[in-house]
């Protein structure tokens, strides 16, 4: 059995609570199961308070209780403990593994790290959906103790890390691009097909992929920070959120979208990492890419990676996420990986 405490349950920890309701290791040609482990969540945090039981809370329970806009500490049948994590460890709730899908807060990491942090510090692994504490605590959270799993940080269930790694082992990486933030490829593909800025964001915040302020998307923080992550897991070097060259969408509008078009281009939300002399140089800025792009071929639910390698050839991979189901999908891989 892995005991799971869940901080944060919005579209991440609701759609997180869904999927592991629905396991199903039952032998058959389809199962989508978690290999035999028995994953109980005994606490759950959200900005209501902490909620516990140490039999398990009852995720499908959980899950709809959040989806009909309850709050967490209104759930029947289970103890209040507090409000944070640090609470529910003080009251003496015992579990195996720390799942971080609360608010990100890039000035000081917020709840989430001092979540992470207390887990830690009681030996516990941690699975995390927020980034902003790998941003701030990179060689903290990926130094000596329990481990930290983050691979749904960085495009969700786009498998961006280990694919940068796998290729990394024998060639070089000469050019990485990538479409990391889905808000903004939503937003640009909807404002080129005729929608206002206004009802872009609207339609993109409905489906659960945008950030609660979405000027965290727009203004290209979110892909800054999954570049940084991206560039931290897998290029051998030490990013800060500061050395990426920054810009966010909000200047491109529906004549640039369709001045590209009609000049067989498209503008696409693009981070990119390029090496040079003094190192990596880290960037997110709309740029235009010729159709045959692998990133211009994409719809506007699609984001992507292509890396452009000195011996590897060009790998590139995308992955379509309507919503946020994938990115917790991702984050229920890693729990799975951790514990199995
Ligand atoms: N939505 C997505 O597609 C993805 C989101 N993420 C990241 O996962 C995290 C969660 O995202 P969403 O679920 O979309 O956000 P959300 O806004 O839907 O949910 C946030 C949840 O955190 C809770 N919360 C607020 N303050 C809290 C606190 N102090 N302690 C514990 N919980 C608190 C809220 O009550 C809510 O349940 C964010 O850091 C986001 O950047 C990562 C990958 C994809
Ligand atoms: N807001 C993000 C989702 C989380 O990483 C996005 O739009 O890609």
């Amino acid at each position: 059995m892995t005991r799971l405490a869940i901080s944060g349950l919005g579209a991440i920890g609701g759609n997180l609570l869904h999927l592991i309701a629905t396991l199903d290791d039952s032998p058959g040609p389809d199962p989508r199961g978690g290999r035999g482990l028995d994953l109980r969540v005994v606490a759950a945090v959200d900005s209501s308070g902490a909620i516990v039981d140490a039999g398990g809370i009852d995720p499908a329970a959980l899950a709809a209780h959040k989806a009909a806009g309850g709050r967490a500490v209104d759930l029947p049948g289970v103890t209040v403990a507090g409000g944070t994590i640090a609470d529910v460890l003080a009251a003496g709730v015992e579990f195996d593994m720390l799942i971080e899908a609360g608010p990100g807060d890039l000035e000081t990491g917020g709840a989430g790290l001092v979540a992470v942090r207390a887990a830690r510090s009681a030996g516990i692994p941690v699975v995390l959906a927020a980034k902003a504490p790998l941003v701030l605590a990179w060689d903290e959270l990926t130094g000596p103790g329990p481990a930290v799993a983050y691979s749904a940080c960085v495009g969700g269930a786009l498998p961006t890390v280990t694919l940068l790694r796998a290729t990394l082992t024998s060639a070089r990486a000469t050019r990485i691009e990538a479409a990391l933030n889905g808000t903004s490829v939503y937003v640009l593909s909807l404002i080129e097909d005729g929608l206002s800025p206004a009802d872009a964001v609207a339609r993109a915040q409905a489906t659960g992929i945008a950030e609660p302020d979405p000027s965290f998307d727009l203004d290209g923080w979110d892909a800054a920070c999954k570049l940084v992550i991206l560039a931290n897991a897998t290029l051998g070097t030490r990013a800060r959120l500061s050395d990426v060259d920054r810009t966010g969408i909000t200047g491109v509008t529906r004549d640039d979208l369709l001045r590209a078009r009609a000049a067989g281009r498209r503008i696409v939300p693009l981070a990119t990492a390029v090496p040079g002399v003094d190192g990596w140089h880290l960037t997110v800025a709309p740029a235009e890419l010729p159709l045959d792009h692998p990133l211009a071929r994409m719809d506007a639910e699609e984001m992507g990676i292509v890396v452009h390698t000195d011996v590897a050839g060009r790998l590139s991979a995308t992955t379509r996420e309507p919503d946020a189901i994938p990115s917790a999908a991702a984050v229920l891989r890693d729990i799975i990986t951790l514990a199995g």
